[in-house]
């Protein structure tokens, strides 16, 4: 899929991650595709998914563009999200469109670069949605060539803000610095609300990734029993 074509299927919408690592309850590339298809039904215009086994099913469920990611740990760094080309490689053989990486610039496994890993997805044919944590982090990413930046990874570094819900100042200032560059700005992490998605889009987001608010049912459920624990309490 070119990159006009991915970008005009995704503008303004929604895309839904659809992942389950080994140590959640719903880990299935089959149950993932089937959830990536009810996305699909619900108005989802894309998918971002973990593995290759999982990108493979839900683009021959869906036929959705599917935005693919590793996440594998590495001794030598606290980058998980496609840290190296292995990742990559297992990606484009899966037919991913785009591929997800972190962009921070903490050290990455074996000395790779985030440089090289951005033009490697590239020269393989792919799209790069870089995942950052701070607004130093976006504009670095924009300059290495990456064709989109997602917030993802803010609250999940040490030295970004820990919100309880999304980071719109980030997707704010982001916008603001990467739209004279025409590199779009995506709104991820933290999203439960649709106000919240549609807050995201007036702040300049051209696309917003939700996750665990549609495919993680046992984050959904806890969020559903504290608040009746909390009630019940009161009843005491
Ligand atoms: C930090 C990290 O590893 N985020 C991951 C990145 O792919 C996923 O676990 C998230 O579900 C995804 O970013 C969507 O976010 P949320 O599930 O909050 O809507």
């Amino acid at each position: 899929m070119s990159g006009h074509s991915f970008f005009d299927a995704i503008k303004h919408g929604l895309i839904v991650s659809c992942q389950a690592l080994p140590d959640e309850p719903l880990h299935s590339s089959y149950i993932m595709a089937r959830m990536a298809v009810a996305a699909k039904e619900g108005g989802a215009c894309a998918i971002r998914s973990n593995s290759g086994a999982d990108v493979r099913s839900i683009r021959e469920a869906t036929g959705l563009p599917v935005i693919g990611l590793v996440k594998r740990d590495y001794p030598d760094s606290e980058i998980y999200i496609t840290a190296t080309r292995r990742e990559v490689d297992e990606l484009i053989e899966a037919g991913a469109d785009m591929i997800a990486l972190d962009a921070t610039l903490r050290p990455r496994p074996n000395g790779e670069k985030l440089s090289d890993l951005i033009a490697y997805v590239k020269s393989r044919g792919a799209l790069v949605m870089a995942d950052i944590s701070t607004l130093d982090e976006a504009v670095e990413a924009a300059m290495l060539g990456a064709d989109c930046v997602s917030t993802t990874l803010s609250g999940y570094t040490p030295y970004s803000p820990k919100l309880e819900g999304p980071d719109l100042g980030l997707v704010r200032d982001a916008v603001r610095e990467l739209s004279p560059r025409g590199v779009p700005v995506i709104a991820e992490g933290r999203i439960w609300d649709p106000a919240d998605a549609a807050r995201a889009l007036e702040a300049g987001a051209y696309a917003v990734v939700v996750g665990s608010a549609i495919s993680r049912p046992q984050l959904i459920t806890r969020r559903y029993a504290e608040a009746v624990k909390n009630a019940s309490v009161k009843l005491v």
